[in-house]
């Protein structure tokens, strides 16, 4: 469970996040929509403990994340990047990341299963794709076997077969009972996977319910973006 409650945040001189509520809910893919610089990313940030709010919580399980004993049995996050040292091998960085959370090394190879990725267990996480390095995150924020899986814009980059992969990941883990909490800027794609969803617009939540309830009459997610946060589409030549 992920409970977000009016958080304020200020970046130079600059309100960016105001009053920010919502909650995601165990056994349920919640999507976070936004344009370009909505607020997505300085939430999740707040949320992971990676920045402080002004004022307001952000909570995990009840806890803010500093809060949290072991953070990865908790909370598992996959924002840019896999995290890995270009020069570490796939199965040595998660065996380090492992031991900083107390787990047993045996996990990495566990966890590299899960996400396909057993076949480049040695291989350094630098020679990576951009799909495979998505996955060695995917699998770091595994490691604990987290409740929580929090995705910063995860099929952002991928091609059709990891798009479709990342999605049946993140149903499956819904489907298991985990609180999945993705943000994205693809309505389409969003439309695809959540269960509920969150918009937010220039810092401020704008919409939040079930995906038909957030729909409403409108004929796509799309639709009923641009309705709620008034911006005009681009108009093709
Ligand atoms: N370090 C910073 N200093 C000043 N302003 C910042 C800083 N970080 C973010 N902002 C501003 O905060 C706002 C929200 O940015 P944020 O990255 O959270 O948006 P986002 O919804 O994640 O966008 P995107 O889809 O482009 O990733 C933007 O106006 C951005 O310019």
């Amino acid at each position: 469970m992920i409970t977000v409650d009016r958080v304020s945040k200020t970046r130079s001189r600059t309100r960016i996040l105001h009053d920010v509520t919502f909650e995601a809910r165990p056994g349920r893919v919640t999507g976070f929509l936004g344009p370009n610089g909505a607020g997505k990313t300085s939430t999740l940030r707040i949320l992971l403990g990676l920045d402080r709010p002004e004022s307001g919580a952000a909570l995990i399980c009840g806890r803010p994340y500093r809060k949290l004993d072991r953070p990865l049995t908790t909370i598992g996050a996959l924002l840019d990047g896999s995290g890995a040292h270009r020069a570490r091998t796939a199965r040595a960085h998660l065996r380090w990341v492992a031991a900083s959370n107390g787990l047993p090394d045996s996990r990495a190879d566990e966890v590299l299963e899960i996400v396909g990725l057993t076949g480049d267990a040695r291989k350094r996480a630098g020679r990576f794709s951009l799909g495979m390095s998505r996955r060695l995150g995917l699998a770091t924020a595994l490691l604990g076997d987290p409740e929580v899986l929090v995705l910063d814009e995860p099929v952002n980059g991928l091609d059709p077969v990891g798009i479709r992969w990342m999605r049946e990941f993140l149903r499956n883990s819904a489907v298991q009972g985990r609180t999945v909490l993705l943000s994205s800027h693809l309505m389409s794609e969003l439309a695809e996977i959540a269960d509920d969803v969150i918009v937010i617009d220039k810092g401020r939540i704008v919409a939040r319910g079930s995906l038909a309830e957030v729909t409403g009459d409108h004929r796509t997610l799309e639709d009923a973006f641009f309705a709620l946060t008034a911006t005009e589409a681009v108009r093709p030549w």
